[in-house]
């Protein structure tokens, strides 16, 4: 379980998460949605041990992730797949070594699984026999599914992607929406999914969690979201505004 207990975090000043609480049970996959710059990045920082709060905590099945030291947190980020909104890749590793570099950081030396394991999933990613190629040689959507495929080799019991679909086109973006159900159903992943995607996630999340301007302003299940009676959470999850754009 994860438990996110009154965290608060400033920067440059103003407040950028102010005092969320906020409970993930195991094998719930949880929806975090809310406007641009509303901290959902920064919220899963936190929680994963990369940013310090300045107030509140964060327990991961009850250890307190900010008090760990430095080579207990990293024993914790063993079992956390992360898939990071800039993908992340190493630039001077071909695709197999990036896929490849949970496991060898886990202490797997035996190169022959660690190849079959790459193969796997390089199918399961539809993007078969690349393994050899670099970073700058893929489009935007191969790097997303290629970040996935190192997210989730370790098979980690949570997994956080921060916006896995941001500027893909449909199709690739539905492929990773099922690459990411297919983990939940088959590995039982304890998951949250940053996304602007609001149909898509709709599909993969089984509660949602709305942050405005660092504030938690809704947690629920589909139904909840659904007859949410608060403008900001109904205009937002049904995707439109009471104010005229100023364009
Ligand atoms: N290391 C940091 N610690 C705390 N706050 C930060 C840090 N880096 C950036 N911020 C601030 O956090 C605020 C929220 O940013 P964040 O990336 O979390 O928003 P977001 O909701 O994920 O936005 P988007 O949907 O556009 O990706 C920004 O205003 C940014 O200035």
């Amino acid at each position: 379980m994860i438990r996110i207990e009154n965290v608060t975090k400033y920067h440059e000043g103003r407040v950028v998460i102010d005092d969320v609480t906020l409970t993930i049970n195991d094998q719930t996959n949880v929806g975090l949605i809310g406007p641009g710059g509303c901290g959902k990045s920064v919220l899963l920082k936190i929680v994963c041990g990369l940013i310090k709060p300045d107030k509140g905590r964060v327990l991961i099945d009850d250890i307190d992730v900010h008090k760990l030291k430095p080579t207990e947190l990293a024993d914790l980020r063993f079992r956390i797949g992360m898939l990071f909104q800039n993908y992340a890749l190493f630039d001077s590793m071909n695709v197999a070594d990036n896929i490849a570099f949970p496991l060898r950081q886990a202490g797997e030396t035996d190169e022959t699984l660690i190849a079959e394991k790459v193969k796997q999933a390089l199918i399961d990613i539809s993007l078969p026999g690349i393994g050899d190629r670099y970073p700058n040689e893929l489009s935007g959507g191969m790097k997303k599914r290629v970040s996935f495929a190192r997210a989730v080799i370790r098979r980690p019991p949570i997994v956080f992607y921060d916006d896995p679909t941001a500027g893909l086109d449909p199709v690739t973006s539905s492929k990773i929406f099922i690459l990411l159900r297919k983990m939940q159903h088959e590995h039982d992943t304890t998951s949250v999914t940053i996304s602007h995607d609001i149909e898509g996630i709709k599909d993969i999340c089984d509660r949602f969690a709305m942050l405005d301007r660092g504030r938690l302003i809704f947690e629920g299940d589909r139904q909840a979201i659904e007859a949410c009676e608060d403008s900001l959470v109904s205009q937002f999850w049904q995707g439109y505004s009471d104010d005229e754009l100023n364009v």
